[in-house]
């Protein structure tokens, strides 16, 4: 490898906001953050949701957030403050960094993602785990 992943991680990492889960919960109620879940929709389906939090691939992203593509979706330029999560913070590290050099502003990711997230008891819409 060229660039392994855990090279583009720690890259990524450095230069992105990092919240734990219990201060990402605190903003859950801010009308001027959106929570962007970055998981696959099986995985979504499965084992629930932030609620209120809005689901987008990681395939669409940059084509979601850029206004000049014909994907393009509106609340990614409303000004708001974005976290982003995965199942475990690797996804959105990636994402995060991606949407940050895009110039996506302000953004961050949750440490250990969705997993962590109710680990810490804090609120899901409950999935249809099998
Ligand atoms: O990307 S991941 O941390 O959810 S495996």
């Amino acid at each position: 490898m060229k660039k392994g992943y855990r090279e583009l991680l720690d890259e990524a990492n450095a230069e992105i906001e990092v919240v734990s889960p219990e201060e990402a919960a605190g903003l859950l109620d801010d009308e001027d953050t959106i929570f962007v879940d970055l998981r696959d929709p099986r995985e979504v389906e499965r084992d629930g949701r932030v609620p209120g939090a809005k689901h987008v691939t990681r395939g669409m992203l940059e084509f979601w957030i850029d206004p000049e593509s014909p994907y393009h979706k509106p609340f990614f330029a409303s000004g708001k403050s974005f976290v982003f999560f995965c199942a475990g913070g690797w996804r959105s590290a990636l994402a995060t960094k991606t949407a940050q050099d895009m110039g996506l502003s302000p953004v961050k990711h949750i440490l250990g993602g969705y997993t962590a997230w109710k680990a810490a008891g804090l609120p899901v819409d409950p999935g249809e785990k099998k």
